[in-house]
């Protein structure tokens, strides 16, 4: 953690300070006793403008608990969560998107009302609004489609224009809830070169939870393993290998190696746990 604070110092766009969080669970079924589950235990996390964070986890050890805590679509029971916030912020510009694993569109208005969505309900003049549309469609090579309804797209361009509509929202931080996971290997590589060519363009803040460990040692600056054991951050690993990476390099495979052992122990442990 030292060295992580030592590097990531400056330009701290989020911090979360002792997170904790614990929901009540019924016993068997609904009618039976309930019992705290704690998830999340003091965890701190840092993260550095235009950083991209994945993290990974067993299931069920928190991810998208902590992503929805960041994103502000559940509050922690204590604990503190700073968001630089964004000086030149306009009307329509968002701090953090979420971009689920299901898109969360509208399947029946068109890829350009998708992504214009926000920026109307912020009352941005038509005309930019379409400029704005526009360029992001582009960015995520949708142009062709563009006025194409959202229900006749397959499932990597809907996350594309999911993408798009969050890019359009001016977020600072995207929060991603394993987007790709529904996707066959072809168009999740597809996805994983674009994203990374988004990331360097845009220097946007990226927080990615995902179960893929290749997905995660492919995309992430840094890897995030929050484990059941520890309730928190087990393991910070940062890699700095440029990208795209080859995931069959002996470097990238001694991650993954790494990675993989301190699952399987977090899998046995949740296993006996539960
Ligand atoms: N609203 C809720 N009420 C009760 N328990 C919840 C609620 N939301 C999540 N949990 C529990 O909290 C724990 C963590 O859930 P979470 O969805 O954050 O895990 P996850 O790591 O994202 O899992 P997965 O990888 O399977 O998606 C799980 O045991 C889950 O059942």
């Amino acid at each position: 953690m030292a060295q992580i604070e030592q590097m990531y110092g400056k330009n701290v766009i989020l911090e979360l300070k002792e997170v904790s969080k614990t929901f009540l669970q019924s016993e068997k079924n609904d009618s039976g006793p309930t019992r705290r589950h704690v998830v999340l235990d003091r965890l701190n996390l840092r993260i550095r403008e235009g950083e991209f964070v994945t993290i990974v986890g067993t299931s069920g050890c928190g991810k998208s608990t902590l992503l929805n805590i960041i994103a502000g679509l559940d509050a922690p029971d204590s604990g503190l969560i700073s968001v630089k916030s964004n000086n030149n912020k306009n009307i329509g510009k968002a701090e953090r998107v979420v971009i689920f694993q299901e898109g969360a569109l509208f399947p029946w208005l068109t890829v350009t009302d998708n992504v214009e969505f926000g920026l109307k309900i912020a009352r941005i003049p038509k005309e930019l609004r379409k400029e704005i549309a526009s360029n992001f469609i582009d960015m995520v090579h949708l142009t062709r489609f563009a006025d194409s309804y959202v229900y006749q797209l397959s499932g990597g361009m809907k996350q594309r224009v999911a993408i798009a509509r969050a890019l359009a929202l001016d977020a600072q931080i995207l929060l991603m809830d394993e987007p790709f996971a529904a996707l066959d290997v072809q168009t999740r590589e597809i996805l994983h070169e674009q994203l990374l060519q988004i990331h360097k363009s845009t220097g946007k803040t990226i927080l990615f939870v995902t179960h893929n460990i290749n997905e995660a040692v492919q995309l992430g600056d840094r890897i995030i393993l929050l484990s059941p054991h520890t309730r928190s951050i087990k393991r910070e690993i940062v890699i700095d290998y440029p990208k795209p990476r080859d995931i069959e390099s002996p470097e990238i495979s001694a991650i993954r190696r790494e990675l993989l052992n301190e699952l399987q122990e977090d899998f046995r442990f949740a296993k006996t746990h539960s």
